[in-house]
């Protein structure tokens, strides 16, 4: 996670402390930053041990936003990473993108786990900020019930989320999602207005 803060700092995802990082460590427990920290200048008393209702198992102050974490490791026992960043594409395309994000068609989708062919669809639901993030990881819960799992969400004028099985498949997603967004800010298929 330091190695990881150190290179999506380096690109620009992580601006001003932004950002938050974790791994799961067993069934009832993950390892995530602490609130606040240098995501580009992570050391290792700035991350964390929290059991899956966000509780911190070591006395320091979790990531404000421990919750969508936590609300990921518990509802899909296969993931075993986390990855919040605050990129500027991500940010742009959360602000005028519809409620989902549709990306058909490009080979880059194979970069995620399970395609095999650029022939599908990734949809990337964008949920609206807000401060209550008890609320909003029951939000994400609630959309992932219903409409499956899927890879990442973005959260309006805030950033995005992703996951995957271990930390190098989650950055590959990131890696991924960021060259897509980049992708769809450009193209811009659904652009109306700036919504935030
Ligand atoms: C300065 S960024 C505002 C908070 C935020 O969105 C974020 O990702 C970092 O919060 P944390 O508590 O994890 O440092
Ligand atoms: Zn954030």
């Amino acid at each position: 996670m330091i190695a990881a803060g150190a290179r999506l700092w380096q690109q620009g995802w992580c601006p001003a402390t932004s950002s938050n990082f974790s791994q799961r460590l067993g069934p009832d427990s993950c390892a995530v930053t602490v609130s606040g920290r240098d995501k580009g200048n992570l050391q290792p008393e700035d991350i964390m041990q929290v059991d899956l209702a966000g509780q911190a198992l070591d006395g320091k102050k979790p990531s404000a936003e421990t919750l969508l974490h936590t609300q990921l490791y518990r509802h899909d026992p296969e993931i075993g990473a986390v990855l919040h960043t605050h990129s500027m594409n991500a940010t742009l395309v959360s602000t005028v993108a519809p409620s989902i994000v549709e990306l058909s068609g490009l080979e880059l989708l194979k970069a995620f786990a399970g395609n095999s062919s650029h022939q599908v669809t990734l949809r990337i639901p964008v949920f609206n900020n807000t401060q209550d993030i008890a609320a909003l990881a029951n939000d994400v819960e609630t959309w992932m019930q219903q409409h499956g799992t899927g890879h990442a969400y973005l959260i309006r004028g805030h950033g995005l989320y992703t996951w995957g099985r271990d930390l190098p498949e989650t950055l590959r997603h990131l890696e991924a999602l960021e060259f897509l967004l980049e992708y769809y800010w450009h193209a811009r298929p659904d652009t109306t207005e700036v919504v935030i």
